[in-house]
C-alpha cells in the first residue's frame, strides 16, 4: 500500500485532472445551425468538417429544421437524420454523420454557446421572438442572412435584429457563395465582418474555413453585411438584362452601377462603412457570382422573358421547389428607404428594379432609366457619396 503522504498526492493529482477535464469541457464551443436550406446545410457541412478536427467545439452539430413532410409522406428531419443528406433543400451532398437534425427550435439552441443563423431573412423575427429567454448566457452569434428589414424608425440589418432581440453580440459571413459550388467543396472565399472582437471574428473564421473555403475577417459589419444584402438587388436587374438578351457589356455596366449604388447606399446609412470592403469577397466577388450564376438573377430571367407577365412569386415556386429569392423583398425594401428618406433619384438602378418587380415599369426600363439624364446627373453630382 502506498504511504498516506503519495495516497494524498495521487488524489490531489486525479481531483485535479477531473478539475481540468470539466474546465477544458466548459469551454468547449456546441454550435447550433438555425436554418437549413440549401446554403444552411452547406453551411452545416462545413462547420461539421470542422468541428471533428478542432478540440475547442464539441463535435456534434446541431440543425434546426423547419419541419415540413415530403412527399413520401416522412418528415425531412426524420429523412436527414436517417440519410445524412438534406434530400430536399441540397440532395445528394453527405452533411457529416454529426450533424443532427432537429425540428425543436428550443431543443436545438439549449445548449448552444454558438449560434449560426442561415434562414430567409423574412423569417427571422418571428425567429428571435421565439428564442427569447432560450437560449444559453455569453452566445456569440453570426449571421449568414443577406437581407434587411425596414422598421418605422429606418432599414435594420438582420445582424442587428438578433443582437436586439436577444442581447447577444452577432457578426456576419457573406462573400461570393453559391451554396451548390461549396457543397462539392470548389474553391470560394468569404468575408466575416465584426464590430469590435477580433478573437471571435477569429473564432468563427476557424470554424468556415477549410481549405477550399477562405474566410478572411474585416471590421466592418454594417459594410459587409449591406453586400449581401444589397448585391441581390443588382442580382435581379442582371437577370432582366440576360432575360431581354441585351447581351455581356449591358450586363456588366448593370453590375458597375449596381456596385456603385451598393456603395452609396452603405455609405449613406453607416457613415463608418469602409470602401476597401467592396473589394473584399463579399462585395465585388459576390455581385459578379451572383450576377452570373444565382437563383435572383435566373428567376429575374424568367421573369423578363415572359414580359412580366407571370409574377414573381409563381416563378419563384415553380422554379425554386421551396427555395426563397431574397431580392424582390429586399428591393422593396431599400426602395422605401429611398422614398423616405427623398433619395430615389440618386439610386435609380435600385429604383427601377423594385418598379419592375411590382410591374409598374416593363423589364426593359432596366437599361431606358439611364436615358433619364436628370438621375444620371443627381448621381454624378453626388460626388461625396461616390
Ligand atoms: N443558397 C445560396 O447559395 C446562398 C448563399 C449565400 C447566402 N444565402 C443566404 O442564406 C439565407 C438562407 O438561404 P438558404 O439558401 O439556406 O435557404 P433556401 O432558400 O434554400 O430555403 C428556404 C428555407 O426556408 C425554410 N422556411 C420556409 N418557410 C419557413 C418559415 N415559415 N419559417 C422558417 N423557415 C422557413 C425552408 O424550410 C428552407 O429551409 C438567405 O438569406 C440567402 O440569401 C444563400
Ligand atoms: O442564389 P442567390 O441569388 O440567392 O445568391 C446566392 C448567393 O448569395 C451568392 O453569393
Amino acid at each position: 500500500m502506498a504511504p498516506p503522504a503519495a495516497m494524498e498526492a495521487q488524489e490531489a493529482a486525479s481531483r485535479n485532472a477531473f478539475a481540468n477535464d470539466v474546465s477544458a469541457a466548459s469551454h468547449i464551443s456546441r454550435v447550433t445551425v438555425v436554418g437549413s436550406g440549401n446554403w444552411g446545410s452547406v453551411a452545416a457541412k462545413l462547420i461539421a468538417s470542422n468541428t471533428l478536427k478542432l478540440a475547442s467545439f464539441h463535435d456534434e452539430v446541431r440543425m434546426w429544421v423547419f419541419e415540413e413532410t415530403l412527399p413520401s409522406g416522412e418528415k425531412l428531419t426524420d429523412v436527414i437524420n436517417r440519410t445524412n443528406e438534406n434530400v430536399k433543400y441540397l440532395p445528394g451532398i453527405k452533411l457529416g454523420k454529426n450533424v443532427i437534425a432537429d425540428p425543436d427550435l428550443d431543443n436545438a439552441v439549449r445548449d448552444a454557446n454558438m449560434l449560426v443563423f442561415v434562414t430567409p431573412h423574412q423569417f427571422m423575427e418571428g425567429i428571435c421572438k421565439r428564442l427569447v429567454g432560450k437560449i444559453k448566457e455569453g452566445v456569440e452569434a453570426i449571421s449568414l442572412i443577406k437581407g434587411m428589414e425596414v422598421k418605422m424608425e429606418g432599414p435594420c440589418m438582420i445582424s442587428n435584429l438578433i443582437s436586439e432581440l436577444l442581447g447577444i453580440n452577432c457578426c456576419v459571413l457573406m462573400g461570393a457563395n453559391i451554396a451548390n459550388e461549396i457543397a462539392v467543396e470548389k474553391f470560394s472565399e468569404a468575408t466575416v465582418g465584426y464590430k469590435a472582437n477580433r478573437e471571435i471574428a477569429e473564432k468563427w473564421v476557424q470554424l468556415f474555413s477549410t481549405p477550399y473555403f477562405m474566410v478572411t475577417p474585416v471590421q466592418d459589419v454594417e459594410g459587409v453585411e449591406l453586400c449581401g444584402t444589397l448585391k441581390n438587388v443588382v442580382a435581379l436587374a442582371a437577370g432582366f438584362v440576360d432575360g431581354l438578351e441585351m447581351g455581356n457589356n449591358t450586363k456588366a455596366a448593370i453590375m458597375r452601377i449596381g456596385l456603385r449604388e451598393m456603395r452609396a447606399f452603405s455609405k449613406l446609412l453607416f457613415s463608418s462603412v469602409k470602401d476597401s470592403t467592396f473589394f473584399e469577397s463579399c462585395g465585388v466577388a459576390d455581385v459578379i457570382t451572383t450576377c452570373l450564376g444565382g437563383r435572383n438573377r435566373k428567376v429575374a430571367e424568367a421573369f423578363a422573358k415572359n414580359g412580366g407577365k407571370r409574377s414573381f412569386d409563381e416563378l419563384e415556386a415553380e422554379m425554386l421547389q421551396g427555395q426563397k429569392l431574397q431580392g424582390v423583398s429586399t428591393a422593396r425594401e431599400v426602395y422605401e428607404v429611398l422614398s423616405h428618406r427623398g433619395w430615389l433619384e440618386l439610386f435609380p438602378l435600385f429604383a427601377t428594379v423594385h418598379e419592375i418587380c411590382i410591374g409598374r415599369l416593363p423589364p426593359s426600363a432596366i437599361v431606358e432609366y439611364s436615358e433619364h439624364k436628370p438621375n444620371f446627373a443627381l448621381v454624378e453630382g453626388s460626388a461625396q457619396y461616390y
